[in-house]
């Protein structure tokens, strides 16, 4: 079997089974389904929204409030409750949880996405269910993401997905709006997501969840640019879960334009024109291009330029080519500092590490 990295995104409509409290009966069943896979081997990453939800259920709001104060105080009550009904649910199959909150910011700049990265990356690698949600109590308006549709395709990246399951109370993408046609039908393949498809996207009405079918177009359209396949499906029987992993076609299903690595590579090259640069030595340029090997501090001669981890530099030669573009895993500093020494020095003379490589191979695009 190859393991894969799943992304499961759970809209609120389906937690609460449109109801206007979580609804744990459902979320076990969900939670049992998870367990099998991650113990199949596969990865597993939750995106869970349902944190107002939670909060209006505690508090007892009937309605939604109208200021944003009280709409991201019953995010702030709603986002513990919710995790810990997450919590129970998972440690009754063994697993353990790391919560995740994120607001757009930490997506745009570079250095706070590696971080995040680095962070996902260690509870993947440790069997740990990453729980994933917009940091509603302090993201207002101007620095959300807005939606946790979008929130999960940005994380399909940032874990490295193969896949992105987004689960809803709708069999898929329809037609129409079946709420409101109910001769919409259901469209089970998407090749390439055009504005006619985007045209068939209605927005939610049921008051619980946010964004509807557009949001979920939208991260689509992110995800599958970045080679990642996507699955809209009801939630109704998380036993589908199951059967999307095993490529039993069920909901609609978009097919990834790229290979992940293609996506990645094509945005280092779509950025501009890189102006600090990585200087390596002679072993180091044959590592780089005729080995496809990731560079090593141990290869670094000098670095020109002040630059952050994340950023996109020059890979250049002794005598001033640029032989490749990669994404530096340090900082120009740490690197001054680690440059010509080995990898397992790195923690020693730093006192942390960012791991073993300066740029990993699949950070770079050479160039010659
Ligand atoms: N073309 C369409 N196909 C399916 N559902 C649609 C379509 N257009 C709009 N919708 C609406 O999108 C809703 C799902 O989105 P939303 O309410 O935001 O749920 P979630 O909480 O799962 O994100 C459906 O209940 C449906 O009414
Ligand atoms: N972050 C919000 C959910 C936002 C959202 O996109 O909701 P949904 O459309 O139900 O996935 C919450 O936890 O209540």
């Amino acid at each position: 079997m190859n393991a894969k990295t799943i992304v499961v995104k759970f809209g609120t409509s389906m937690l609460t089974s449109g109801t206007k409290r979580l609804d744990p009966a459902h979320m076990i069943e969900v939670v049992r389904v998870l367990s099998v896979l991650a113990k199949k081997g596969h990865h597993i990453v939750v995106v869970s929204s349902g944190a107002v939800a939670a909060g209006r259920e505690v508090l007892g709001y009937p309605d939604l409030p109208r200021t944003i104060a009280n709409k991201q105080m019953l995010a702030s009550v709603g986002q513990t409750f919710l995790m810990n009904t997450w919590q129970k649910l998972f440690e009754i199959y063994g697993l353990h949880i790391g919560q995740i909150l994120l607001t757009r910011a930490d997506l745009e700049d570079r250095e706070r996405f590696l971080n995040a990265r680095d962070t996902l990356g260690a509870l993947i690698a440790n069997d740990i269910i990453p729980v994933i949600n917009e940091n509603d109590a302090v993201a207002t308006a101007e620095i959300k993401v807005g939606d946790n549709d979008n929130l999960s395709a940005r994380v399909a990246i940032l874990s490295d997905a193969d896949m992105l399951i987004l689960l809803t109370d709708q069999k898929g993408l329809y037609t129409a709006d079946p709420r409101s046609n109910p001769d919409a039908t259901l469209i089970r393949t998407v090749e390439k997501i055009t504005p006619e498809i985007k045209a068939l996207a209605g927005d939610s009405v049921s008051g619980l969840g946010t964004g509807g079918m557009a949001t979920k177009l939208q991260a689509a359209e992110i995800a599958t640019r970045s080679g990642i396949e996507v699955v809209i499906a009801s939630g109704d029987d998380p036993r589908i879960i199951e059967s999307i992993v095993d490529n039993n076609y069920v909901g609609t299903s978009f097919k990834p334009e790229s290979s992940p690595l293609e996506g990645r590579k094509a945005w280092i090259l779509s950025g501009p024109k890189p102006r600090c640069s990585i200087v390596v030595d002679a072993g180091a340029v044959r590592a780089l291009t005729a080995n496809g090997s990731s560079l090593l501090p141990k290869g670094i001669t000098r670095v020109e330029g002040d630059f952050l981890r994340g950023d996109v530099v020059n890979i250049s030669s002794a005598d001033g080519r640029v032989i490749a573009h990669g994404i530096s895993r340090y900082t120009s500093a740490e690197l001054n500092a680690i440059s010509g020494h080995k990898s397992e020095e790195i923690e020693n003379i730093l006192g942390y590490e960012h791991g073993q490589v300066a740029v990993h191979r699949d950070d770079l695009v050479i160039l010659e």
